[in-house]
């Protein structure tokens, strides 16, 4: 169980005003999506929220204590990160690059063990890249490399998910397997907290939503209530008409009458 918490945050934006401070509290069992326009600081803020980049002002907690205040080998071992930029520098295999998500509990001599190598073939098997174990990672396309990403957060068995557009590059079906593998996390226990363009991912599968304002204002809560439709149309400066699917609101951008639809069609 991790509960992060952000007192009085501003996140870190050259030349941006501080914009108003954000005080969260994300607790075991609930799935966040953070929302905004290109450039409101979503991946700025996940990164604060992991300790990799610090704040402007204000501060994270995690389970109570300051994030700085833990060691990062306890912060590695519960916190998972999926972010969107990947370095593959050396040719490890997909096996290899999953095992990586064991390595906060190993010590620096130890290798992995029978048990590290299940939990990495498990959660390969989760994400549907267990074929590909043998494969050098830089041989992967987009959406195979980013299920092996998601592959290596899970062998972590985290308490908490920093996820920064966790569908990048997947196919419809990968995305509804990748959200509905998030929420079990959630529902086990796990703090999940996700970047999203997707507004349709977030309004089926997110219980909390923050919206960010490009200006640093922002918005959260309960994600019933954040779905407002004229507060995502200032969001996204986009006028949206929305229906709904199964229950769950879906949003789609409102036509224009300049647009080329072919309503015979
Ligand atoms: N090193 C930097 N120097 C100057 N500006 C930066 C730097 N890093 C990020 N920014 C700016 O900070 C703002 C927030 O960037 P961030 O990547 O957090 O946004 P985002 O909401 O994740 O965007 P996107 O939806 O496009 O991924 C952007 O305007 C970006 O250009």
């Amino acid at each position: 169980m991790a509960t992060l918490e952000t007192r009085n945050l501003v996140i870190d934006i050259p030349g941006r005003a501080d914009g108003r401070p954000l005080s969260l509290c994300l607790a075991p069992g609930q799935r966040w999506g953070i929302l905004g326009p290109n450039g409101a600081g979503k991946t700025t803020l996940l990164h604060t929220l992991a300790g990799l980049q610090p704040p402007r002002a204000g501060r994270v907690y995690l389970d109570g204590a300051p994030l700085a205040s833990h060691k990062r080998k306890a912060v590695a071992r519960c916190l998972a990160l999926v972010f969107q930029e990947r370095q593959d520098g050396f040719p490890a295999t997909v096996l290899e690059t999953a095992l990586i998500g064991r390595h906060p509990f190993l010590a620096p001599w130890q290798r992995e063990g029978a048990e590290d190598l299940r939990l990495a073939r498990e959660a390969l098997a989760a994400l549907a890249v267990d074929h590909l174990a043998d494969r050098l990672v830089t041989t992967l396309s987009g959406g195979e490399r980013q299920r092996v990403a998601i592959a290596t957060a899970l062998t972590q068995t985290p308490a908490l998910w920093l996820a920064d557009e966790p569908t990048n590059h997947l196919d419809l079906h990968h995305q509804v397997a990748v959200m509905r593998l998030l929420a079990d996390q959630a529902r086990r226990g796990a703090t999940v907290v996700m970047g999203l363009h997707d507004l349709n991912l977030a309004a089926r599968w997110c219980d909390h939503l923050l919206l960010l304002f490009p200006d640093g204002q922002h918005c959260a809560g309960p994600a019933e209530v954040m779905l407002e439709p004229r507060a995502l149309e200032r969001l996204y400066g986009q006028p949206l008409t929305m229906t709904r699917v199964g229950g769950a609101p879906v949003f789609v951008p409102t036509p224009d009458p300049g647009d080329p639809v072919d309503h015979d069609r």
